[in-house]
C-alpha cells in the first residue's frame, strides 16, 4: 500500500543520504523515485525552479501546503537564512510521520514545524497558534482543488502582505484551472508561469509564481 512505499522512501534516505546533509537527502529521494518507485515529490527539475525562487525571495516566514515526505520542505529549508522558519501542513498522519524523520535526517528540525490537519482549519489559526504576522512565501502543493479556496482564505485572514510570493506546483498536471484563472486575471496578483515537467516524467507540468500586490 501507499504507506509501505513512503516507508521504503525513508529507508532509502537513511541508507543513501549523509545525516545532516540536506542536499544528499534530496539526491537520495530523487534517485529512489527515478530508479525504484515514482512518488509525488516536486522533483529535481521543478525543484531547481523552486530553489531559484526561494533564493530570490530570501523568505523569513514560509508556509508550505502539502508536506508529503518533506522533500520540498528540506529543499526550501536548506536555502533559508538562520532565523527563518517554515510551517508545513500535512493532512495525512502517515506522511507527516515519514516527513518528520526525513527532516530529522537532514538536520533541519529547528527550521521546520510540521503541522497535521486540513489547511482550511489551520490557516485561520496561524496568527494565534504560531505568532505568524504575514508569510513571505507560500508553496502550494496540496489538494489541487484547495489551492483557490486556501488562497482566498490566506487573503481574508490577512496572512499575505504586499510582495508575498505564492508558488504553486502542478498547475498543469494534475492541474489547478480555477486557481490559475484567478491569479492570472485578478488585479491583486502579478503571475508568471515556469514551464517544466511532472516529476520524474516527460509529461508537461509547471509552477506558477504569483506576487500578491496588496
Ligand atoms: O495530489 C498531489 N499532491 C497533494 C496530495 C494531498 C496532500 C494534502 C496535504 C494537505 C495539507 C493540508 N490540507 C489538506 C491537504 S491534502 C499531487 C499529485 C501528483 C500526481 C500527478 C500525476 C499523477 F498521475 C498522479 C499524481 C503530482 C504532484 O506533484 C502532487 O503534488
Ligand atoms: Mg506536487
Amino acid at each position: 500500500n501507499y504507506y509501505r512505499d513512503v516507508n521504503r522512501l525513508l529507508h532509502a534516505v537513511q541508507k543513501n543520504a549523509t545525516k545532516g546533509d540536506p542536499r544528499s537527502v534530496v539526491k537520495a529521494i530523487d534517485n529512489f523515485c527515478r530508479q525504484k518507485e515514482w512518488a509525488m515529490n516536486v522533483g529535481d527539475e521543478k525543484g531547481c525552479i523552486l530553489d531559484s525562487v526561494v533564493s530570490e525571495v530570501n523568505p523569513v516566514t514560509v508556509l508550505e501546503l502539502g508536506t508529503y515526505c518533506g522533500y520540498s520542505t528540506v529543499r526550501i529549508a536548506s536555502l533559508l537564512p538562520p532565523r527563518a522558519k517554515i510551517i508545513t501542513l500535512e493532512f495525512n498522519p502517515d506522511y507527516a510521520k515519514i516527513a518528520r524523520q526525513v527532516i530529522a535526517w537532514a538536520g533541519l528540525e529547528d527550521k521546520i514545524q510540521v503541522v497535521e490537519g486540513p489547511s482550511g482549519e489551520w490557516i485561520p489559526k496561524m496568527k494565534e497558534q504560531f505568532g505568524v504576522k504575514t508569510f513571505d512565501l507560500v508553496f502550494l502543493d496540496h489538494w489541487k482543488d484547495r489551492y483557490l479556496p486556501d488562497t482566498k482564505l490566506l487573503e481574508d485572514c490577512g496572512l499575505l502582505r504586499k510582495g508575498t510570493i505564492l508558488l504553486a506546483d502542478n498547475v498543469i498536471c494534475p492541474g489547478t484551472p480555477d486557481y490559475l484563472e484567478y491569479v492570472r486575471n485578478s488585479p491583486r496578483y502579478k503571475s508568471q508561469y515556469f514551464k517544466s515537467h511532472l516529476e520524474y516524467t516527460k509529461a508537461e507540468d509547471g509552477l506558477e509564481k504569483s506576487v500578491f500586490l496588496g
